[in-house]
């Protein structure tokens, strides 16, 4: 594995500097020269707990946005398995937990590295910021400009470690959490960058997950009993087959051993007592995750993956709350043109694209909010199943980081320029509580229903309880408010009231069509006058 330092500058290019906290520092000696150029379930799987007051951070806290830079591995792709007439599709992930047939093709298929020096696109200019320069063809032919981006809560380089990144990225998430203070990680990349090999890791280099249990687990041993807590495990995936539509797999298996507690309910939380516990569970889940190999990635996700940690106190302890620890390894966002994905796997590409941007537009919609708090904060959330499980991280009332991975590759330069742009900014995003007190209600009721979505399907209208709304079940647009406990089934006097609550729905859709209508014409109006100017301005330079 090469490690890399910085590439070369890239001659003809000038840095501009992108992100807050503008700095006034000198451009690093490697940046380029400058030139003349310029988003059930979890539910009793218990619901996540609501947020306390511990876990409303202060309000100065802003969320963490660490970028970790994958080291230059060649590995063999789906374009040269199917030359060598190999399968394309697997289930098993060659992360941590050791797969053994997973291992043995991964050693087969790691080619000697590629030569690095003018290749690489990204460099760490130092612990907080990294500059991202174009290949040669992009500068000559679209003028684009290195770029440097800062105010990284911290960079991490090929040549990090697992351990580096677990110190100082999860292990405070870890502590705040023993603390009783809910928390999430999110890795979010292009595919291929490392985010699974993050999170869960392999058997010799640990991943995220499996470390942060073995401190938990460790923390608590000797604890007084009286004040003793439990801990539950939850893990799960959402996806969507040939994209009709997101689904929820619990991937904890159906059986586990008797020695542990497990719910009935679709998803399941399962009482763990110890790390090697634990890890076995996620091992066997992992093992169910579905995966599939790409033109950019030999085993690429094809789920969002959520895994949860709940903490349960004991009931002698004087600090009654629970907390929840959330990792989510996301599906990586894909270019059609660089997976080359046909049929079901362009199908489940739409679907990952789709979710991440999603994810995005809450987040920029957040910043946007809290930017200008008279502007509504858009309910972007309720576009993914992943979105509406995570409403309270992504409304900044619960403390999260994320982890941006990127390739270093030149040929990656899009797609690390592009999570660039759209994610540094979210480090201005500040935790703070934005909603009203009514809030936890509703969102109680949001994941409650969330976590009943499965079962929408199986209901008859004429189910339905008078004070209940038909959801449309559009594949992504859910419906958030109360969805019946199965008790209030079978009263067929229901059936009008329903109706009623139909109609005011189908004006709240009229309603909001209308709005995204208006700012559709807006847009356009806009976009036209634009051209209008730049018509006039050509004619009289004709003249
Ligand atoms: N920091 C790293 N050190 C060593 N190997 C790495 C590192 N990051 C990623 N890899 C390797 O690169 C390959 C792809 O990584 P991984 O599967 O984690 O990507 P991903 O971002 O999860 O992709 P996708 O979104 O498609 O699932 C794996 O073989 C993994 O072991």
């Amino acid at each position: 594995m090469d490690s890399i330092t910085s590439p070369p500058p890239c001659p003809n290019t000038v840095s501009v500097r992108r992100n807050p906290p503008r700095r006034g520092r000198p451009t690093p000696m490697k940046a380029p020269i400058p030139s003349q150029l310029e988003e059930l379930l979890p539910t009793t799987i218990s619901d996540p707990p609501l947020p306390t007051v511990a876990d409303q951070a202060p309000p100065s806290e802003s969320l963490k946005v660490f970028l970790r830079i994958k080291p230059i591995v060649r590995t063999i792709t789906a374009a040269a398995c199917k030359q060598l007439g190999e399968a394309t599709r697997s289930r098993a992930k060659n992360a941590w937990p050791q797969n053994p047939t997973a291992k043995k093709n991964s050693t087969k298929e790691k080619q000697p590295a590629k030569k690095i020096g003018s290749e690489i696109c990204i460099s760490v200019t130092d612990s907080h910021s990294v500059t991202i320069s174009p290949p040669p063809l992009l500068v000559d032919s679209k003028k684009i400009k290195s770029e440097v981006y800062e105010g990284f809560s911290h960079v991490f380089a090929p040549d990090s470690l697992q351990n580096e990144v677990y110190e100082k990225m999860v292990k405070p998430i870890v502590d705040d959490f023993l603390e009783g203070r809910s928390g999430m990680l999110a890795a979010l990349g292009p595919s291929g960058s490392g985010k699974t090999h993050t999170v869960f890791g392999t058997p010799r280099e640990r991943g995220m997950v499996p470390l942060a249990l073995q401190h938990i687990f460790k923390q608590s041993k000797g604890r007084d009993c009286k004040f003793s807590r439990s801990f539950y495990l939850s893990i799960f995936e959402i996806y969507s087959e040939r994209g009709k539509g997101e689904k929820i797999c619990d991937l904890i298996p159906e059986r586990v051993d008797s020695g542990l507690q497990s719910s009935s309910k679709r998803v399941q939380e399962v009482m763990v007592s110890n790390a090697p516990e634990a890890e076995s569970l996620i091992a066997c889940a992992m093992l169910k995750r579905a995966t599939s190999m790409t033109n950019t990635n030999s085993q690429s996700s094809r789920s969002q993956c959520i895994i949860n940690l709940h903490m349960k106190r004991g009931e002698g302890s004087n600090q009654p709350d629970d907390a929840v620890l959330t990792v989510v390894d996301l599906a990586g966002a894909e270019r059609e043109k660089r997976t080359g994905n046909q049929g079901a796997k362009l199908l489940e590409s739409n679907f990952i694209n789709n979710t991440s941007m999603v994810f995005g537009l809450c987040l920029r919609a957040l910043l946007e909010h809290q930017k200008n708090p008279k502007k509504p904060l858009q309910k972007h959330f309720q576009n993914s199943l992943l979105t509406k499980y995570l409403r309270e991280y992504l409304e900044g009332k619960k403390r999260m980081s994320l982890i941006l991975t990127v390739k270093p590759g030149e040929d990656d330069y899009l797609d690390t320029a592009c999570l660039l742009r759209q994610a540094s900014p979210y480090m201005k995003i500040k935790f703070n509580n934005i909603e009203d007190p009514s809030s936890s209600i509703c969102n109680k009721r949001s994941i409650q229903s969330f976590s009943r979505i499965g079962q929408q399907k199986r209901m008859k209208p004429s189910a339905i309880d008078a004070q209940v709304s038909i959801p449309k079940p559009t594949p992504y647009s859910f419906h958030l408010s109360f969805i019946p406990e199965a008790s209030t089934m079978d009263k067929p006097d229901s059936i009008r009231s329903s109706s009623v609550k139909l109609s005011s729905n189908e004006s709240l859709t009229r309603e909001r069509s209308h709005i995204i209508m208006q700012n559709f014409a807006k847009a356009i109006w806009r976009v036209l006058k634009q051209y209008k100017d730049k018509l006039l301005v050509s004619s009289i330079s004709f003249l």
